[in-house]
């Protein structure tokens, strides 16, 4: 049923979504007619009917219909499909800009100290970011919302890190982004990099963070507390 509703949301139904959205939707009930709706879509009271009601089945859309109309809300869900088109559009017009990511410190698996301390990588952090790094990452356990968020790090200018071999064994490649760490407290730390290793435990959801200082002691953070990591260089 719900796979149903979901292929019947198509791009004529979110150009409905962005019109309600546009006359108030997001904030809270707007109360709209068929026919208005349809003056606006340039099409008849059917069409306009009928895409408010796949809007409503795939949970985009809450409605309370009354004698002249109907009262109309984009849901949660309605507000992230919105989102998700607006991330895109960002990537196609403002390319290195900024991407603000949330989240909550978190302890790893105590693995990022061995692989950051690695003279291979030692070599490639000095000359390519400019400093050694602590040997640790620190993690941050994204918001669901920043998880998403953070493929617009993909029109970010990276930094490489090379793979490379010791006599026993191989080490993946990572990718580096300059990185800005805000606290909710408002303390902010600057000259830190986001690291994605190639192979790692991790999945899209933690984000880790070298610098040259124990963020922990720099920050005086804790398991649980709230950082704001904005990636890529400062406009
Ligand atoms: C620079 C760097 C290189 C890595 N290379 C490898 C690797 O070659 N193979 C691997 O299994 N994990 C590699 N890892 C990933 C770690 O095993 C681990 O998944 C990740 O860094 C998280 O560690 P943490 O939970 O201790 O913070 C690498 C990590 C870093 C930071
Ligand atoms: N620049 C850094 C890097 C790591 N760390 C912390 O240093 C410790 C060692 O890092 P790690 O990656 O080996 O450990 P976990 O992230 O697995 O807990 C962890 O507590 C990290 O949160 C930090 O405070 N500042
Ligand atoms: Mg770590």
């Amino acid at each position: 049923m719900s796979v149903i509703a979901e292929s019947a949301v198509g791009h004529d139904e979110l150009a409905v979504l962005k019109l309600l959205a546009l006359e108030g939707g997001l904030e809270g009930d707007v109360k709209i007619s068929c026919s208005h709706l349809a003056d606006r879509l340039d099409a008849s009271n059917q069409t306009a009917s009928r895409r408010l009601q796949r809007l409503e089945s795939a949970d985009l859309l809450e409605r309370d219909t009354v004698s002249d109309g109907q009262w109309v809300q984009v849901t949660e869900t309605g507000e992230r499909t919105l989102r998700a088109e607006y991330e895109d559009y960002r990537r196609i017009f403002e390319t290195d800009a900024q991407v603000a990511l949330e989240g909550t410190v978190t302890s790893g698996m105590g693995e990022g100290r061995h692989y950051i301390s690695l003279s291979g990588y030692q070599r490639q952090f000095e000359e390519r970011l400019g400093y050694e790094p602590f040997p640790g990452t620190l993690n941050v356990d994204l918001r669901e919302d920043s998880v998403r968020r953070r493929s617009a790090m993909a029109s970010l200018e990276p930094v490489p890190i090379d793979g490379w071999e010791s006599e026993e064994r191989t080490y993946g490649p990572a990718v580096c982004y300059p990185a800005m760490i805000e606290t909710a407290d408002g303390e902010v730390y600057d000259d830190a990099h986001t690291i994605a290793p190639e192979r790692t435990h991790h999945d899209d959801d933690q984000l880790e963070v070298i610098a040259p200082d124990k963020l922990r002691e720099e920050l005086g953070l804790e398991d649980g507390d709230h950082v704001t990591v904005s990636v890529g260089d400062r406009e």
